[in-house]
């Protein structure tokens, strides 16, 4: 028997008998008909995603994973690489943006070092680390292909494990890594072949001039890495990261388990589009949570045929975006279990 890996698992398909009864009896609910808009659709994608009538989001959970790039040695980013571990350390310390906005929802919170440069055995970050950090990919891949499927395997692995271990409803992904939009622009181009400037943004905060030396190196790092675009493997393994690799793993265990994916920004949607050429359907189990301010997330949004729930002009990461969209899907949710229909009304 082989043993299920992110690869050879079945992604069911959202089951559309139950999607059309639930669109039908949200009709019959007290408002006018698609006056609640989008929260009908969202409802009725939630009930075929989970094949559940009464589908339940909570608890949410956030899973994270933190990983470096040797492409930071080129100047593509306006932090160093330390960053990285120092972010991972506050995320232990619940300091960060990310644990702000998981306390909010009421989130399972998991920190994954899936390949720091930095070697960090604290107190609650789970160890499954391929290697210390991604080697440049302007001279050499960014890691071999067994380490891309390491990676996309651990983070299957560890989506699994929070849905059946910890009885998590709804999936959240994020990331740390400086350097990581980079990466994500040089997978974005190569699976878009959308020009290098349309992909690539300002990142952590880079100004004009160095966004335009980010674009020469990604540019001049596709040619040197002559992509199979046509082999995801291929392009992770080139151009892509660790905690992109593992993202991807992980949605296609939420997808495996039938259950709901909310994206972050363009890091998040770059794993997202690595995961739908391995499994197509996967895609079927996500939400995009918010548009980021970075270029390449319209490009992957468009490959991903996805609107984001929210525009709040926000450019962090670390699944932030994800988790702020969250109560909009428990509303979805609510609207369905809890409104009355026009029958009950004839009872009052
Ligand atoms: C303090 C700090 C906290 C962050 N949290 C997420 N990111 C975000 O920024 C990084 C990607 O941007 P670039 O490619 O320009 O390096 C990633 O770590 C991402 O998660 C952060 C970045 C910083 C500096
Ligand atoms: O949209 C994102 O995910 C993003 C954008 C800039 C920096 N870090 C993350």
């Amino acid at each position: 028997m082989t043993t299920q890996n992110c690869l050879n698992v079945h992604i069911p398909s959202p089951d559309t008998n139950i999607k059309k009864q639930v669109a039908t009896y949200i009709d019959h609910l007290t408002k006018p008909p698609g006056s609640l808009g989008r929260l009908e659709t969202i409802a009725t994608d939630l009930a075929a995603m989970t094949a559940s009538p009464f589908p339940d989001v909570s608890p949410p959970g956030i899973l994270v994973f933190a990983a470096d790039h040797g492409i930071v040695d080129e100047g593509v980013s306006a932090f160093p690489q330390e960053i990285t571990a120092k972010m991972a350390q506050n995320f232990l310390h619940r300091g960060a943006a990310i644990n702000v906005f998981a306390d909010q929802i009421d989130a399972h919170f998991r920190l994954v070092d899936i390949g720091m440069a930095t070697e960090m055995n604290a107190e609650g970050m789970i160890s499954r680390k391929v290697k210390h950090g991604t080697e440049s990919f302007l001279h050499l891949d960014a890691m071999t292909k067994k380490e891309a499927m390491k990676a996309l395997d651990a983070g299957y692995e560890e989506g699994k494990k929070m849905i059946t271990d910890q009885g998590v409803k709804c999936l959240i992904l994020g990331e740390m890594g400086i350097g990581n939009t980079t990466s994500s622009s040089a997978v974005i181009a190569a699976l878009s072949k959308k020009p290098i400037s349309e992909v690539t943004g300002m990142g952590t905060g880079l100004t004009k001039d160095r966004v335009q030396h980010k674009q020469h190196v990604i540019t001049q790092a596709l040619k040197n890495r002559k992509i199979n675009r046509d082999d995801p493997l291929d392009v992770l393994a080139k151009v892509g990261g660790l905690e992109i690799a593992a993202m991807a793993g992980a949605m296609v265990a939420a997808a495996s388990q039938r259950t709901p994916i909310i994206l972050d920004g363009f890091i998040s949607s770059t794993a997202a589009l690595v995961a739908k050429a391995l499994h197509p359907n996967s895609a079927e189990y996500m939400f995009v949570g918010h548009r980021s301010t970075e270029p390449g997330h319209d490009v992957a949004l468009q490959l991903l045929t996805q609107k984001p729930l929210l525009e709040l002009d926000m450019r962090l990461g670390e699944g932030t975006g994800a988790a702020l969209s969250f109560p909009i899907l428990k509303a979805a949710c609510a609207m369905v279990k809890d409104m009355a229909t026009f029958r009950d009304l004839e009872n009052y």
